[in-house]
């Protein structure tokens, strides 16, 4: 479908979420292109648990994305409410891009991926080659020609086909081109500077947890959740020396885990915590004072209520 072109460009608006399996570098890429830190990475799969929303601004667009778990089969009660937020969120965008990273070959996981994202019809979809930097040029062609026989197959139409490097900043600005070249045209939806809507308590949360994770066993990350309990300006304050209080829960499922938490004589708890703070200071600009708790609660994983009152 062609259209004529509006005599000035015109300022376009819209939602692009990216999918992709575990570790696929879908958060290191929202923070690319938002060009802050609003979406937490880790080395470790699957610590994307919260719907955050990175914002694009730029004079003519105004790109909005949203970041969600990793699609993948569910094993666990989380795992299925995470596959039904991930499928609510893609009928919702205007674009998805699919992640693969360049490093890897193509597999089930992804096929499975590609196949539930074929059910959401309306929404337009991308494929991003990512983490360029660890491929050879031929590692990278062979992957180009995979995705697209990947689309072939599953009868997905590539709207495009991108190679990226998040980490070395490479095509980052060519994809927000595009993407932004697939928007509606519309107003722009949030005042500007606003870089994400995510409570700040949400990604507080995400924060602590990211620092948390730094350094556990693999089998450690699921088992992990965050709830801000409170998060306010201490009173009595002068204005020009503002202090944030945060008190914060980190949940594990067991005993055994609270100790790993904890570690010897409280050195790893407090290690998280100040590599947590400084992290939200340098995110929210404010000194914080940062108090956080390790508390169990027991296969918060398997039982809805626990789910729930950790806001899955
Ligand atoms: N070399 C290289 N590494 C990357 C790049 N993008 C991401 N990574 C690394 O890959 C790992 C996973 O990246 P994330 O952005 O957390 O991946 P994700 O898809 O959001 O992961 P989940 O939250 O588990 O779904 C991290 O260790 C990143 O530093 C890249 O362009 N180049």
């Amino acid at each position: 479908m062609t259209e004529t072109p509006p005599p000035l460009p015109a300022h376009r608006s819209g939602f692009a979420s990216f999918v992709g399996r575990p570790n696929a570098g879908k958060s290191t890429l929202t923070n690319a292109l938002v060009g802050s830190k609003v979406v937490i990475t880790s080395s470790k799969p699957q610590t994307t648990r919260t719907v955050v929303r990175g914002i694009v601004h730029r004079p003519d667009a105004q790109l909005i994305l949203v970041d969600t778990p990793g699609l993948h089969r569910p094993r666990t009660l989380l795992g299925e409410r995470l596959n039904d937020l991930v499928k609510t969120t893609l009928a919702e965008v205007d674009v998805v891009a699919v992640c693969f990273p360049a490093n890897e070959k193509i597999g089930p996981g992804d096929r499975f991926i590609v196949r539930e994202m074929g059910k959401v019809k309306r929404t337009i979809k991308v494929a991003i080659a990512t983490k360029t930097d660890l491929a050879t040029p031929e590692q990278l062609g062979q992957h180009l020609l995979d995705i697209a026989t990947l689309g072939t197959e599953t009868g997905t139409d590539w709207a495009e086909i991108v190679p990226v490097s998040a980490q070395g900043g490479d095509q980052v600005q060519l994809l927000a081109d595009l993407l932004v070249g697939l928007l509606p045209e519309g107003p722009q939806l949030y005042p500007d500077g606003e870089l994400s809507d995510a409570p700040e308590e949400i990604i507080v949360a995400e924060l602590i947890r990211e620092a948390a994770l730094e350094g556990v066993r693999d089998e450690l990350p699921h088992s992990i959740a965050v709830v801000v309990e409170e998060m306010n300006l201490r009173a009595d304050r002068d204005a020009d020396k503002p202090l944030l209080d945060i008190y914060a829960n980190l949940y594990v499922e067991r005993d055994s885990q609270k100790g790993i938490m904890i570690g010897h004589k409280g050195a790893r708890l407090k290690d998280v915590g100040s590599r947590a703070r400084q992290q939200i200071e340098a995110l929210l600009g404010t000194p914080v004072y940062l108090d956080l708790h390790i508390k169990i609660a027991k296969d918060w994983q398997r039982d809805p209520r626990q789910l729930r009152k950790l806001g899955f």
